[in-house]
């Protein structure tokens, strides 16, 4: 599903920074994935390079045997709404909206009809049991709360490729293991899922890991 190859990235603008350096993996349908290694070992960049939010120097990344476009595109913007979902650790919500206005926003962009978009939503919003929740404005909801509601926005597309940064990092345990299993079970809808992370309790319960070191895929010790 998820193919990167050789890719390497370089911020410039005062000392150079080698984020990643010919960085390849692979993440098939059905399988979930943890990439783990220390702060700033480039986890995010790879992230975001897969997202389509940044270009890379070299190499090249395909998902569902589209390459990746470039981001500031017509192609790029419908490669984001169609091909992946994304969690960021900023969720990135719309504040004053409801989380039903909220989910229902990417598949207005991707050209669904109102009623249809509704439902869909609501569907995505019940599936985290947010279903009575769905008038409230994001800025009244609890901290887990928000996050479903991003999960629920991420999927909303029912995208081929899950990715997430830091999941767990602002919940409970509990709240946490819930969230970690929402992510799983996506796999088992036959999305390819990557999770970055520094928790064991979600690297432990992935099928692999893979370990980022100074840019650079190394052997997981
Ligand atoms: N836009 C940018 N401009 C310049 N340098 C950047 C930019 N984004 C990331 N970097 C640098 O690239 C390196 C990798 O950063 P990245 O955020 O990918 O690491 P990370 O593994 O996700 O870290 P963390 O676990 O702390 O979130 C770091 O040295 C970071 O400072």
């Amino acid at each position: 599903m998820l193919h990167v190859n050789a890719v390497s990235k370089t911020f410039l603008g005062g000392q150079p920074v080698h984020a990643l350096r010919e960085v390849s993996l692979q993440v098939a349908a059905g399988e979930t994935v943890a990439l783990v290694g220390p702060s700033g070992s480039g986890k995010t960049t790879l992230l975001r390079l897969i997202a389509c939010h940044l270009t890379p120097d070299s190499g090249d990344l395909t998902v569902d045997g589209q390459r990746v476009p470039r981001p500031s595109t017509a192609a790029g913007a419908a490669f984001r709404r169609r091909m992946v979902g994304v969690l960021l650790q900023d969720l990135g919500l719309i504040e004053m909206d409801t989380a039903l206005a909220n989910v229902m926003l990417p598949l207005r962009l991707a050209g669904v009809g109102r009623r249809d978009a509704a439902r869909r939503a609501h569907l995505q919003l019940q599936k985290r049991g947010l279903d009575h929740r769905s008038d409230a404005p994001v800025n009244t909801l609890s901290g887990g709360q928000r996050q479903r509601v991003a999960l629920a926005r991420a999927l909303a597309c029912e995208p081929p490729l899950v990715l997430a940064d830091e999941p767990t990092s602002n919940l409970d345990a509990d709240q946490a293991s819930q969230a970690v299993s929402d992510l799983l079970a996506q796999a088992r809808e036959h999305r390819a899922v990557l999770i970055a992370t520094h928790d064991p309790e979600v690297w432990t319960r992935c099928d692999r890991v893979l370990h980022l070191d100074d840019g650079r895929i190394t052997p997981h010790g």
